[in-house]
């Protein structure tokens, strides 16, 4: 996950990697406790203690507890979430029937009661720490801990886990607790059921006659508990009512009709709790039975939309606006169906509404777009596994592919977490943001099978078959292996910001010093908290240190596109991590994280230089930077600049690869750093020679046509730098010659493109930027040189 520390603004487009922590003693006795627990097995009593807790010392020890005894304070710093490593194990896919009924006095701590069942009831509020907890009782009065993970933030305790619920758990894990309480724990959802208390295997002494209503009262008190925004209690209602019609056999005409009604109705419940798909199925239900109702047409569209569907969705409404031509949220939706096709087909986009969604940092459901998917397909990679390559030759600043977000978590959603890997003879312990996406995510997938199936494509790190059926459970939501989802997570997810200011400076009113223009945008603090999200197409991008595509967040929505001019059938590479870290750095990140080596042409070259001319290349750079900080926004000595020339050229002379193939971007910003200082004591001929060379360290090849422009032999790698140095040129080469300055302004455009993932902002930014710089120089030129 996350390189981040919680109070440092994450880098854009970073991808989740986690930190390891200096723990204090303290920590490292708790974590000792921790590591006796979910390692040393053999050590714990193999029954509960002798003097179990009583009913009321676990209900008091619950009530105490806080989150720092959970593990969520570590290193003087306070998370959201604390996780210990567990041996891992599979959610139960077994049958009910094939399971043997066993009661909490005969579990056995640390052990994962295979073939078993227990049946509980909940005798308190269920309270969320790191994880929930409650406290449980079977029907002989003993009681224990329930301890469930997963679960997500917005879940409703009082109608998952409430007081009083009979719980059945399958295949219970019996444990200790990280305080050290006997309990059991549930990490997969699907092995925890809610019962309903009239239901055959519920424990006699709790089991209650089961009421029969008429269809009418099902439906009634289902809609009362609509309104009361009771939705699953409604949608339990509906489905009772519905059972109770097709249980009687052969109905009336009035029935019919009540079926048709808790049909129609639980669509619209369904809709509310974004289960689309069975929504969906409701609808088409209702529909059979009444072909042109307005309603039941109108939530099928619904449905059809949530579920990206749009060109159905857009024939429903069709068909719709012919029978009910006045009704006009059917209208509105058509409109945005089609505005939805038109992406997914062309990669149409109100791009700058995206923009200004995700400068306000709205939430998930405001990113209303389509998925896009350009001249790309994803096929096996020579490289690893999957990859994505071109169908057809690509442009740079082409758009490769748009991707909303399957989760985004935000702020206190997307929380900090603490890993804690409690090996034997080691102990990891981790920090990084994405606290909660893997619960939001399970739960998302819970809902809509065709997202789940999508996710379980996808590369993990524990080698997972991806074309494996997925199981399901007896009421059709797919079963979910929570550590491999996680672990699925971990290896795909992004963290981001919702909106990253690339260029603030393009906000300067004094641009006459371009370079402490440059340095005054590292002044400004990037606001927000880091999103951590998962994205399905992005994840296929393997990864290169040399990269041809870029990706770029706004808001939900990632935005791939090509930086380099690229022929068919090649692999479409990004960068998983800040390509300017050292060697080094790099390749730890990459194993630790992902589990790979790069080999690309720069790691390549990079593993090559040892010894001495490594030490060589290293001190090379600390002179550069001190002669940086020592010049700061000083008047440069002619003699300083020189010798920096002369270092940077040292360094150039390293590469043995073209800039082309391999860009210098050390020594493309140390020429824009020479450039800015010679043009600061107004050697504006020397300046721009600068400002090419460092084009040309980023393998850009032009040749000017003065009157008539600049012919680009090689765009060069286009990033942030690019898009400095050609606004550098826009706005200060070949005076007077617009068609020069309007090629570098157009050059800059599609850089800008393919670093901010759209360029409508650019005539307000950037493009303004240009526009000023050019005034001011001109300005600066008819001032006599004193
Ligand atoms: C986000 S996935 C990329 C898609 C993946 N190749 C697939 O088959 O779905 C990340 C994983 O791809 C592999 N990978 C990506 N870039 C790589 C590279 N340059 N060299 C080796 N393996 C790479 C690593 O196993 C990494 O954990």
């Amino acid at each position: 996950m996350d390189p981040l520390l919680p109070d440092v603004p994450p880098p854009r487009d970073s991808s989740a990697i986690p930190v390891e922590l200096q723990i204090t003693p303290d920590d490292f006795q708790f974590l000792r406790i921790q590591q006796v627990i979910f390692r040393h097995a053999s050590d714990i009593p193999e029954t509960p203690p002798a003097a179990p807790f009583s009913r009321t010392e676990l209900i008091d020890l619950l009530a105490q507890r806080t989150m720092a005894d959970e593990g969520c304070f570590l290193a003087e710093k306070d998370y959201d979430l604390a996780e210990f490593k567990i041996r891992e194990y599979e959610p139960s896919t077994k049958l009910l029937r094939d399971l043997e009924k066993q009661t909490i006095r005969e579990m056995k701590l640390m052990t994962r009661h295979t073939d078993k069942y227990v049946i509980v009831r909940t005798v308190t509020d269920a309270k969320r720490l790191s994880c929930v907890s409650t406290i449980v009782e079977d029907e002989h009065g003993a009681c224990t801990q329930l301890q469930v993970y997963n679960l997500p933030l917005n879940a409703r305790l009082d109608e998952i886990l409430p007081r009083g619920g009979i719980i059945l758990l399958r295949e219970p894990l019996y444990t200790l607790s990280t305080t050290v309480v006997p309990s059991f724990r549930v990490d997969h959802l699907s092995d925890m059921d809610l019962l309903d208390n009239d239901m055959c295997f519920v424990p006699d002494k709790w089991r209650v006659e089961r009421v029969v209503m008429t269809p009418a009262k099902y439906k009634d008190l289902g809609n009362n508990a609509m309104s009361e925004g009771a939705v699953k209690k409604a949608i339990k209602l509906y489905s009772d009512g519905l059972t109770a019609i097709d249980q009687a056999g052969d109905y009336d005409a009035v029935t019919r009709g009540h079926k048709f009604s808790l049909l129609r109705n639980r669509c619209l419940a369904y809709l509310r709790t974004g289960f689309y798909e069975r929504a969906l199925e409701d609808a088409d239900s209702a529909l059979v039975m009444e072909p042109e109702d307005e309603k039941a047409l109108f939530r099928k569209s619904k449905a059809l939309y949530e579920l990206h569907c749009y060109g159905r969705c857009g024939n429903t409404l069709q068909t719709m606006k012919a029978l009910f031509p006045e009704n006009k949220a059917a209208e509105a939706l058509y409109q945005a169906a089609r505005k939805r096709m038109f992406e997914e087909l062309r990669g149409d986009y109100d791009w700058g509404k995206m923009v200004e969604l995700a400068k306000e940092d709205k939430p998930s459901p405001f990113y209303d777009f389509a998925d896009y998917t350009g001249p790309v397909e994803v096929r096996e990679s020579p490289i690893s596994g999957h990859g994505v390559f071109t169908l057809e030759p690509v442009k740079a600043g082409e758009l490769l592919c748009v991707c909303k977000a399957v989760v985004n978590c935000r702020g206190k959603e997307n929380g900090t977490v603490v890993w804690v890997d409690t090996e034997p003879d080691k102990m990891i312990v981790a920090q990084s943001v994405g606290a909660h996406v893997g619960a939001a995510l399970m739960e998302k997938m819970r809902k809509d099978s065709k997202t789940a199936k999508q996710v379980m494509k996808l590369y993990s790190r524990a080698g997972h078959d991806p074309h494996a059926a997925l199981p399901e459970d007896h009421e059709g939501k797919p079963i979910l292996n929570s550590f491999l989802v996680k672990d699925i997570i971990r290896t795909n997810s992004f963290s981001s910001q919702s909106y990253y200011d690339e260029f603030p400076e393009t906000y300067a009113t004094n641009v006459a010093d371009f370079t402490a223009v440059v340095e005054a945008q590292n002044n400004i603090t990037k606001a927000g908290d880091p999103n951590c999200g998962l994205w399905i197409y992005s994840s296929y991008f393997n990864h290169s240190c040399v990269p041809n595509a870029r990706r770029s967040i706004l808001g939900d929505m990632m935005i791939v596109r090509a930086i380099y001019d690229t022929s068919a059938n090649t692999e479409m590479l990004i960068s998983y991590t800040d390509i300017k870290l050292d060697y080094k750095s790099r390749q730890a990140m990459f194993a630790n994280s992902w589990g790979f080596e790069c080999k690309c042409a720069l790691c390549t070259f990079e593993s090559a230089i040892s010894g001495r001319p490594l030490r060589k290349r290293i001190t090379l750079m600390q002179e550069l930077d001190l002669a940086n900080t020592r010049i700061g926004s000083s008047r440069p000595a002619r003699s300083d600049l020189v010798t920096m020339a002369i270092k940077i050229q040292q360094l150039e002379d390293f590469f043995t690869i073209p800039s082309t193939v391999v860009p210098r971007h050390y020594c493309s910003s140390q020429l824009f750093a020479l450039s800015a200082y010679l043009d600061r004591i107004n050697l504006q001929a020397q300046s721009t020679i600068g400002l090419e060379k460092a084009l040309d360290s980023l393998g850009v090849r032009f040749t000017r046509h003065p009157g008539n422009g600049i012919e680009f032999q090689n765009r060069g790698y286009l990033d942030a730098d690019t898009v400095r140095i050609l606004a550098r040129l826009a706005a200060t080469d070949a005076v007077g010659d617009t068609a020069i300055a309007d090629a570098w302004t157009a050059a800059t455009r599609v850089a800008y493109r393919v670093v901010c993932g759209e360029d409508e902002s650019f005539d307000r930014t950037m493009g303004a930027f240009i526009r000023l710089s050019r005034l001011t120089y001109l300005a600066l030129l008819e001032e006599p040189t004193s």
